[in-house]
This record gives structure tokens, C-alpha cells and sequence, in this order.
């Protein structure tokens, strides 16, 4: 894009020589250019008090997310996170109103949502070419078996560091369904919490392994619609198909992977009966998402949100709303209690460390 332009200015990590490391890897090795005036930070304390901060993209496990964006809204940063937002709904709220009363830009670092496909799914559906939305289905299972789950301390089976598939992988299945299935409210008003039918099984750390959620989407005319969330860490979702949106015209078909869509195809009919009869369709279309510019994986889309955001004095994104955010750590919070899924005090609370 040329109507706004980044600059990593600084990284920060815990540790001495680990910023050093980050950026001589992932920017050095890949011949960024500007690498070297990127300035190193061995504590996020050094990291928040540098003046020459403008925003903190904030990378770490799911259970530091509230006390880092606590932490950086207070030193007066701009802040953009990674899903899952927080721990669960309480939090998340407690930093939107944090950052409310900084007046500061908050974003919820979903980067599915400004990618092309997710644009394009949007425009399908609104077009009324796969008629009246009846139901949708969407899944990312990554099998972690011989990786992270063999390590009772990786992030992604830790209690201590909000493990299990709903945080991690979860938050790219409710997008999908979110995209699809979720009316968009005309006014700032928060979404009701919706109806959830869940389920979950556990790994040996005690967090979620799989979880499957049935969530109701009541429509703008009266109509409840169903829409399925599967997250697992032992099984693979396929490469092809990785969720569906079904009208009663047609369907969409999204392709691999969840996160970051690499195709789209749509198919339609005439009328219900000859949908029906499975013949040749009226409409067919297909759309592809690779390559993608400079071969970027995706994470350029939402950089240039947090950009434009900040070039525009916006402190929050009419893309990725924080009201959204909050709502998927409220139907998270619902699934977790039917899941039975608590995590420890000291990454549930809102007491600061
Ligand atoms: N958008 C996407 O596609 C992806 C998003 N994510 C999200 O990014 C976040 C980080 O995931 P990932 O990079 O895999 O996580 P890592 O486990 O690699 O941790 C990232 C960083 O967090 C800090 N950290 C690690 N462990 C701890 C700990 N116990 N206590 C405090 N800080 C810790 C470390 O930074 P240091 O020591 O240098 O300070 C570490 O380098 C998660 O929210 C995840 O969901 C992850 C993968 C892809
Ligand atoms: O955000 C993510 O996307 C891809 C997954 O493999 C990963 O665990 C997750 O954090």
C-alpha cells in the first residue's frame, strides 16, 4: 500500500540478547530493510518507556495478555494483541475501558479479518447469490501430538499460560461464523450473548484437547440460525474445505487454512428443487488467494489497520470492534463453563502482578 507505511522501531523481551536474537533471525537473516536501527529492549518496562513507542503489538502466551496491554495502555502506548484477547470476558472488558479512558487505540490482533478472502466471503453472502443463509460450519484442528503436546509447559497445553484448542484455535472458527452468520448491529450496541450448546475433552494438562460448539445466530427477520465451531490439537483438519456457509440456493465453500484462507468457491442455483436434485449449477465462481503480494502471510493486512487507525486519530477499528472482542470472550467464557474448563486464579483475575 502507499497511503501508510510501518516501521518496527523497537523490540522488547524479557531477557538479555533475546530482542537481538528476534530481530537478527526474522529480520536481519531476511534481509528487512532498516533491520539494524531497529533498537533492542531486554525488559518490557524498558520497552513501555521509550517515547519513541507509538503502538505495542503484544505476541506473548494468552495468560500475560491482560497485565502486558494493562501495563502498556498505562505507560500511554497504543496497543494491538493477539487472540485470544485475555483470559476470558472480565478482562477484556477491563482493558477496553482502560483504554477508553486513556484514549488510546485498541485492537484485538484477528488478522483474518482484513484479509482479501475475508472481504470476499462478506461481498458472496450480501449478494444473495447462495440465497438465504441457513447454517454454517467451520473448523481449524491442528495436531499437535508430537509437537507441543508431549511438553507439559508449552503454551499451548500450560493451564498457567491459558492452554488448549478453544484460545489458540478457537478464535478463527467464530470468525468464520462471525462473518457469516452474525447480523451487524447498525448501532455501537454490544451483541447479546448467543445460545451455545458445547462440548469438550481434555488433554493430561487438564485444558481443552477438542471442543465442539453449536452457537445460535438469531437474524434480523426472526430467524435462528446454526452455526458449528470444531477446535481440536490432535487431529488435522484436511486441506481442502475448512468451513461451509449453506443457503437454501447454494453454498461457500472456504479453503484451507482457517486462519488465513487460501481459496474460496461458491456455487448456486436457480431455485430450491434443482438445489435439491444436485445438478448443474446456475452460478459457479472460485477464488484464489495465492500468491499473496511480496509472498506476505497476512499479518501486512492488519498492520496497515492499526496504521490507518492511528494516521486518522481512531481509537478503535470499524473492522475488528472492540465489542467484538469482548463478545468472543463471552460465548469463550460459556464454552469454557460447559467445557469445565477454569484456568488458575493468577491468569483469571484482574488484579494486576
Ligand atoms: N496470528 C497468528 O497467526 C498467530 C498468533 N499467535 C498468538 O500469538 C501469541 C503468542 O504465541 P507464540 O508466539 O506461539 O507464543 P510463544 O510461546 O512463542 O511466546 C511468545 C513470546 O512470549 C513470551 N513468553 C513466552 N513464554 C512466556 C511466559 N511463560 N511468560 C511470559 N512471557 C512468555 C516470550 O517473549 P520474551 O521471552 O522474548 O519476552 C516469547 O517469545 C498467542 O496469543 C497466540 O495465540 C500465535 C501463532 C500464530
Ligand atoms: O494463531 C494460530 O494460528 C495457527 C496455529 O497453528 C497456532 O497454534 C495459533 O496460535
Amino acid at each position: 500500500v502507499s497511503d501508510v507505511a510501518h516501521e518496527v522501531y523497537a523490540v522488547g523481551s524479557r531477557g538479555e540478547g533475546k530482542a537481538k536474537t528476534f530481530v537478527d533471525t526474522y529480520y536481519k537473516e531476511a534481509g528487512v530493510a532498516g533491520a539494524e536501527k531497529v533498537k533492542l529492549h531486554s525488559s518490557y518496562e524498558s520497552l513501555l518507556a521509550d517515547e519513541g513507542v507509538q503502538a505495542i503489538y503484544v505476541g506473548t502466551p494468552h495468560s500475560h495478555h491482560y497485565q502486558n496491554v494493562h501495563a502498556a495502555l498505562s505507560a500511554g502506548k497504543n496497543v494491538l494483541c493477539e487472540k485470544a484477547f485475555t483470559a476470558n470476558a472480565d478482562q477484556a472488558k477491563a482493558l477496553v475501558a482502560l483504554a477508553r479512558e486513556k484514549n488510546l487505540f485498541l485492537m484485538e490482533a484477528v488478522w483474518t479479518r482484513f484479509q482479501p478472502f475475508a472481504y470476499k466471503l462478506q461481498e458472496i453472502l450480501r449478494s444473495g447469490v447462495i440465497g438465504e443463509i441457513r447454517s454454517a460450519q467451520a473448523e481449524l484442528n491442528v495436531d499437535f501430538t508430537k509437537t507441543a503436546k508431549a511438553d507439559p509447559s508449552h503454551r499451548l497445553v500450560n493451564p498457567d499460560l491459558c492452554g488448549g484448542s478453544l484460545l489458540d484455535l478457537g478464535p478463527y472458527p467464530w470468525t468464520q461464523l462471525f462473518l457469516a452468520l452474525m447480523p451487524e448491529p447498525s448501532t455501537g450496541a454490544a451483541h447479546p450473548l448467543p445460545k451455545i450448546a458445547a462440548s469438550m475433552t481434555k488433554t493430561f494438562t487438564g485444558v481443552d484437547c477438542s471442543t465442539i460448539a453449536v452457537i445460535q445466530f438469531p437474524q434480523p427477520d426472526g430467524r435462528v440460525v446454526h452455526g458449528t465451531l470444531t477446535t481440536s490439537q490432535d487431529s488435522q483438519t484436511p486441506h481442502g474445505r475448512v468451513s461451509v456457509v449453506q443457503g437454501n440456493l447454494g453454498y461457500v465453500e472456504v479453503q484451507w487454512a482457517t486462519y488465513r484462507p487460501e481459496g474460496l468457491v461458491y456455487k448456486s442455483w436457480k431455485t430450491e428443487e434443482e438445489y435439491a436434485e444436485g445438478g448443474k449449477p446456475e452460478k459457479e465462481e472460485s477464488f484464489s488467494f495465492v500468491p499473496r503480494p511480496g509472498g506476505i502471510w497476512g499479518f501486512a493486512w492488519e498492520a496497515d489497520e492499526v496504521a490507518r487507525c492511528l494516521r486518522d486519530g481512531k481509537k478503535e477499528s470499524e473492522r475488528m470492534p472492540l465489542r467484538d472482542t469482548v463478545l468472543m470472550m463471552e460465548v469463550f467464557d460459556e464454552i469454557r463453563k460447559q467445557g469445565e474448563l477454569v484456568y488458575p486464579e493468577a491468569v483469571e483475575t484482574l488484579e494486576l502482578a
